[in-house]
């Protein structure tokens, strides 16, 4: 998986056309982590979603789900949440915040949510890819001139992440899409 985190940093990176190993240096000594989300399945569910409507905040998201489906992201151009169907053996990548503001708004993070079967289950795996605790983050200085500006301020992962470790996953909403309180 860390492989694979290394692999798809250099594609984002040579993406933004940067040099392979620019986004390396700021999670070498990240605390990257997986985790198992179990949905039960749930009588009624348009009462209630899985995971709340949020953005991840690291770098990129490298998800895992079964055949079950209920992963959904909203589209920019019109709003609408769009369901993610599940392709055997593949993985989702989600962009988080840091990648946002890393590439100064060329990229943007991913808003998604989840929502729950009536009658099955349904696992993911999230594999995050966060930078190092100590890290700044801040528009590259690449992606910054006189005409394109710095859009975000500096803010630092392990605060950032700190506080929002705090904030209970399922009630995320509208205030706790970090990114935009560091607007410039
Ligand atoms: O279960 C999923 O598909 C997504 C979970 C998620 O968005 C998260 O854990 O941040
Ligand atoms: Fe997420």
């Amino acid at each position: 998986m860390q492989k694979l985190a290394y692999k798809l940093a250099e594609v984002i990176s040579l993406s933004l056309s940067l040099p392979a190993k620019r986004l390396n240096e700021f999670f070498e000594d990240q605390v990257a982590f997986g985790r198992i989300n179990h949905y039960p399945p749930c009588p009624v569910p348009h009462l209630a979603l899985g995971v709340g409507r949020h953005k991840d905040a690291g770098l990129f998201t490298i998800l895992s789900q079964d055949d079950t489906g209920g992963l959904e992201i909203k589209r920019k151009t019109d709003g609408e949440w769009i369901g993610v169907k599940p392709t055997p053996d593949a993985y989702i990548v989600n962009l988080g915040d840091a990648t946002q503001v890393y590439s100064n708004g060329e990229y943007e993070s991913v808003e998604h949510r989840v929502v729950l079967n009536t009658e099955r289950s349904r696992f993911s795996i999230p594999f995050f890819v966060n930078p190092s605790h100590s890290t700044w983050i801040q528009p590259l200085e690449e992606k910054v001139n006189e005409k394109n500006p710095a859009k975000y301020k500096a803010y630092n992962w392990g605060m950032l992440y700190t506080h929002r470790r705090k904030h209970d996953p399922k009630t995320r909403d509208e205030e706790n899409l970090p990114v935009d309180h560091f607007k410039a």
